[in-house]
């Protein structure tokens, strides 16, 4: 599903990442992806097959083998079943003999997910689909080390159900060992993206499920991004999986050699909290443009005492045309480009945080990929006046 744009490069200091193989439009889908396979966070809501929302379908099958499986139709039963990391009999069987007391809704989810990698492996030994698929799962960046999470828990309930599932021992084919778990879970939780469910009650966000994508995986982050993902999985006319596909939009042009980079996290998000989730959750320092500039900037509690209005913000030009080259310091963003992107890029809406990609190639009108409201260039020149203004007031 890769388009010709995106090709894989190595970076010093960043691993493999993606770069423009040509000039990029604005809008361009610049790469779409297939997962090597998804796990569902929760069972009854998100069809397990395809994480399509169940509401509404009146078509749905549950799995009574082990009551940890729905789907929204027989089409995607059986898909899950011919999957090796779909739901298989394997997978039925040992995600039935799980043992999930007292575990939080985060481990659980974590086991289903080690459950389908295990599955996986275990088919690589006599499957070659299964093999090119572990094969990709196992070249994603991402080895247990001394600061991962203690999976020992996770591992000793994993391998009893394996074992009292009884699982066939199909020639060169084993369970997970202790470690193997361990850089599972490092895999899921450096590559996994969160599939986002509509919101709860209280506005509050929740995922359906994690999927690995191959190509995906190799975008590194950088917190003024220049690409967004874009997923429909309830497209109403779009068969599974392809429903699963995440496609990477430009924000602004792009010329050829530039390196692809999406935000990890949503791009409000503050400074230390960047610098501190770059560091715990994915082990590197972010060294950015937009990191670089507000490196310099004076804290929160050290702004309150300069009293607010000392940081003087110009208007920037448009996103994508200025950056300064700070001598012996690589690219620096200034105060108003890194005001003007996130006002242009930041879903205006209360809350949602989402990104505003645009629709189309050539088009003026950004589109949220969280909420899905619209925004057209006029509404945001507007939007710009007025927050000119307001802090002209201040
Ligand atoms: C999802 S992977 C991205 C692909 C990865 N570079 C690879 O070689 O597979 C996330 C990992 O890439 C690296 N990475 C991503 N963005 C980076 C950045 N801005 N600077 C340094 N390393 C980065 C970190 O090691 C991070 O844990």
């Amino acid at each position: 599903m890769n388009t010709d744009v995106a090709v894989v490069i190595d970076i010093p200091g960043r691993g493999q990442g993606l770069k423009a193989a040509r000039n990029v439009t604005a809008g361009e889908v610049i790469l779409s992806d297939l997962p090597i396979f998804i796990a569902q966070n929760d069972v009854g809501e998100f069809c397990t097959a395809c994480l399509r929302a169940l509401a509404g379908r009146n078509d749905t099958v549950a799995c009574h083998d082990c009551g940890q499986a729905t789907f929204c139709s027989g089409a995607c039963e059986r898909l899950a079943q011919e999957d090796p990391a779909g739901h298989s009999p394997a997978v039925c069987r040992t995600l039935s003999k799980l043992d999930l007391h007292g575990l939080s809704g985060e481990s659980v989810a974590a086991l289903r997910f080690l459950v389908q990698a295990q599955a996986l492996f275990m088919a690589s030994a006599h499957n070659e689909a299964a093999r090119g698929r572990w094969a990709a799962f196992a070249g994603l960046s991402g080895a247990a080390d001394s600061k991962s999470k203690d999976s020992s828990d996770l591992f000793r309930r994993l391998s009893t159900a394996t074992f009292s599932a009884q699982l066939p021992q199909l020639a060169g084919s084993r369970p997970f060992l202790p470690e193997e778990v361990a850089d599972a879970l490092a895999k899921e939780e450096l590559n996994g993206y969160g599939i986002m469910a509509q919101s709860g009650p209280q506005g509050e966000r929740r995922i359906r499920g994690t999927a690995i994508y191959p190509t995906a995986s190799l975008i590194n982050h950088e917190c003024l991004p220049n690409v967004a993902r874009t997923d429909d999985f309830d497209a109403a006319d779009v068969k599974a999986p392809h429903n699963t596909a995440v496609h990477f939009k430009a924000l602004h042009d792009l010329p050829a050699g530039e390196e692809f980079t999406q935000s990890y996290f949503p791009m409000h998000t503050s400074y230390p909290v960047r610098q501190q989730r770059c560091q715990e959750q994915y082990g590197f320092t972010c060294t950015c443009p937009r990191c670089k500039e507000e490196s310099t900037w004076p804290s929160d509690d050290e702004a309150d005492s300069l009293g607010e209005g000392d940081m003087e913000v110009e208007a920037g030009g448009e996103p994508g045309s200025s950056m300064e080259a700070a001598e012996g310091e690589g690219e620096r963003a200034d105060a108003g480009y890194i005001q003007v992107f996130l006002l242009k890029y930041v879903c205006p809406q209360a809350d949602c945080f989402g990104t505003m990609v645009p629709s189309q190639p050539g088009s003026s009108v950004h589109v949220c990929n969280m909420c899905g409201c619209q925004r057209s260039e006029a509404q945001f020149l507007a939007d710009l006046k007025a927050a000119h203004s307001a802090e002209a007031m201040a």
